[in-house]
């Protein structure tokens, strides 16, 4: 079977997700496309044989010849589109966030149970990282003991002109909070927020570099350094400090060239880069799940959380204080652990 996707979105990842799932994965074809730019839909899908140009996000999602919707529109009309996916009785993959409000991932937490099963899984393309599925199995095996502490550190070259601190929250760091629950298989109950000396480079308006500290339900603590002007590449850390030792990411690169004294080896230019593989495993793994009539991946739960804990992170920022989490009870759809 091929699944035929609407795309609603055309942007950046957008145009990455339409390429992959057109020329690099199997079993889908894009055949609907909309942006609420027409001319920048219409020219991402006159790439694409087959792809119809339609008129809004709501187009997409009753169109008949479309059985499941890709969501790649800015955050704050995820709610609308993945709201009608569900009620359509399609499958929806939502990149993050899954909403921009703590009462809009509930409207879609309480559409999915009315629903009686999942339709939604949230782009937190990470858990697909080989690097990162390493580093959870290094955990998983027990001999290094309890985690204690995570180090991370998530730094892009630069950020557009339009980003703004808190999408250094609700938009960069909300990685590491997604990856820090699925690593730990636990919940965040607290956030603090410290405000490092600023990076003269960074635009007026923006606070750079910031520190997010994070308490996990079983007493570890994370450190996020965020970086959003750090100039020499898009570079992710992550170190977990356990009892009996210590667990990381290696470097990206994946080679280094030892030549005239010196060593090193290339840092990815940005996200697209540095996760492209896992994207396309991402993809691969929701279409086959749509083909198959199931659902897998993150889950409107972790979407749900990812944006409760941006949240405290937020008003931890704004305030300087310590701000608890609290998610409430985990409806019985999304099981018992994170997922
Ligand atoms: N998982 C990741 O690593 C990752 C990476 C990049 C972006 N994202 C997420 O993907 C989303 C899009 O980000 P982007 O970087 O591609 O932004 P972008 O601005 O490049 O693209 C968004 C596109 O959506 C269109 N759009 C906005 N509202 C729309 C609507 N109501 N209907 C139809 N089209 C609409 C815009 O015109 C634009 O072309 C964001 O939620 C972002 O957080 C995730
Ligand atoms: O939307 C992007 C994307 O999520 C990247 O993975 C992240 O590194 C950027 O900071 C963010 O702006």
């Amino acid at each position: 079977m091929t699944v035929r996707v609407g795309v609603i979105g055309a942007g950046m990842i957008g145009t990455e997700h339409i390429r992959r799932l057109t020329h690099v994965l199997n079993g889908a074809a894009v055949v609907a496309v909309t942006d609420v730019d027409p001319a920048r839909a219409a020219e991402v899908a006159a790439g694409v044989p087959g792809a119809r140009v339609l008129a809004t996000g709501k187009d997409v999602i009753a169109d008949d010849a479309v059985d499941a919707v890709v969501v790649t529109s800015w955050g704050p009309t995820h709610e609308e589109y993945v709201l009608a996916s569900v009620a359509a009785g399609k499958p929806v993959f939502c990149e993050k966030p899954l909403a921009t409000t703590r009462e809009a991932c509930r409207r879609i937490l309480d559409a999915e149970e009315a629903a009686g099963r999942r339709f939604v899984m949230v782009g937190f393309m990470r858990r697909y990282d080989a690097s990162y599925r390493a580093l959870k199995a290094a955990l998983a095996e027990g001999g290094l003991g309890a985690p204690l502490m995570v180090h991370c550190a998530h730094r892009n070259a630069t950020v557009p002109s339009l980003y703004t601190s808190d999408m250094a929250i609700n938009d960069t760091s909300v990685h590491e909070i997604d990856i820090v629950r699925w690593l730990l298989d636990e919940e965040i109950v607290a956030a603090r927020v410290l405000r490092p000396r600023r990076n003269s480079r960074a635009a007026p308006h923006l606070v750079d570099p910031l520190v997010v500290m994070l308490e996990m339900a079983g007493g570890a603590l994370v450190d996020v350094e965020v970086s959003v002007n750090i100039g020499y590449g898009y570079d992710i850390r992550c170190e977990v400090v356990a009892e009996g030792g210590t667990a990381a990411l290696a470097e990206a690169g994946g080679v280094v060239v030892r030549s005239g004294g010196r060593w090193g080896g290339a840092v990815p230019a940005d996200w697209r880069e540095r996760f492209l593989r896992a994207y396309d495993v991402e993809l691969q793994d929701w279409v086959d799940a749509v083909a198959g009539g199931t659902t897998t991946g993150p889950t409107a739960w972790d979407g749900y959380a990812a944006t409760v804990v941006a949240d405290a992170c937020l008003e931890a920022l704004r305030t300087g204080e310590r701000v608890g989490v609290s998610l409430g009870e985990r409806p019985a759809l999304y099981g018992l652990v994170a997922s």
